[in-house]
């Protein structure tokens, strides 16, 4: 493993799932600075995972090998401007939505090394998914640098069009909440069936942990092949799975992805 020293801009939920699944996969905490205006969320990371932490972007980052953009797309400018005299050979990999690589450029008034990520949160328990685009220019030891931090929190997959990550967005990095979603819907659903929240909950939760794992165990089956498994001819999963259909869940969820996809091309408008 890298001795890389990693430093991540703004403390926040993405970096704490990125940080939690690198120290679980072994990589040295004291190898890793977190920086953050607020404290508490500074303060529980060093608790969790003992990094190193603090207030002061400017030293983080000159200190660190790779620096790691983790704030929110609105505060990437001013952010970038504030880490630019601190930024030489660093590699930066930027983990924001909707900012395309070349505006990096005019953030930090200079040309940098930049790799565009998409993560997502499941990488604090090692099974994230994450989309990289680099340009052209960045050599195969950044890379690579770059795959190996992404990868020790779950998969990768490299886009070789910087507009790809869009995609990723729509199918890996908000994903997560679709399926929080259903689920939530689920739970309801129970609820006024006069179940527990806890109960409807356990059964709806452990039935998506079952299903994602038969999907991952299970390659070369289609997914219609999964689900037809459990559909009986004339039974009560064919209702549900109609109900669904019916509804246009399937419309309802292109359009759903179309319209993450829209967001991001307006924030690349944007910031
Ligand atoms: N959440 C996801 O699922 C996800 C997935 C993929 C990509 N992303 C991307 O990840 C980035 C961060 O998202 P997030 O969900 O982690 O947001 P978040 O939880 O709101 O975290 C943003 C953090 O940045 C901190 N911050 C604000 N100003 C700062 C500054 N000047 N210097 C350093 N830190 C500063 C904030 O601190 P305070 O709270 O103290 O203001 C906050 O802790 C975004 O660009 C987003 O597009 C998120
Ligand atoms: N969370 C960020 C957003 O909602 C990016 C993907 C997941 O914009």
């Amino acid at each position: 493993m890298t001795k890389a020293k990693i430093c991540f801009i703004g403390a926040g939920n993405m970096p704490r799932a990125i940080i939690g699944g690198l120290v679980a996969s072994g990589y040295d905490p004291h190898l890793i600075h977190a920086t953050n205006p607020s404290a508490p969320k500074l303060d529980a990371m060093r608790a969790d995972f003992g990094i190193h932490t603090s207030h002061d972007n400017l030293a983080a980052a000159r200190d660190a090998d790779v620096v790691v953009l983790s704030v929110k797309p609105q505060l990437m400018e001013a952010v970038c401007r504030e880490l630019s005299p601190a930024i030489d050979k660093q590699l930066l990999i930027t983990i924001a939505a909707g900012i395309p690589e070349r505006r990096y450029h005019d953030y930090f008034g200079k040309q940098v090394k930049l790799i565009r990520t998409m993560p997502n949160t499941p990488m604090l328990l090692g099974l994230g998914m994450t989309g990289l685009y680099a340009p052209a220019k960045i050599g195969e030891a950044d890379r690579a640098l770059a795959g190996m931090l992404m990868q020790s929190c779950g998969d990768i997959l490299w886009v070789e069009k910087e507009e790809d990550i869009n995609k990723v967005i729509a199918l890996a990095g908000s994903s997560p909440a679709y399926f929080f979603l259903f689920v939530e819907a689920m739970v309801e659903a129970g609820m006024a069936l006069n179940m527990t929240e806890e109960a409807a909950r356990h059964l709806a939760q452990q039935a998506a942990v079952g299903a994602a794992a038969m999907m991952k165990a299970n390659p070369k089956q289609s997914l219609a092949q999964l689900r037809e498994a459990v559909t009986s001819k004339g039974g009560t999963t064919a209702q549900a799975i109609a109900t669904f259909e019916q509804g246009g869940l399937r419309p309802l969820v292109k359009q759903a992805m179309g319209n993450c996809i829209k967001r991001a091309e307006e924030m690349a408008n944007t910031f």
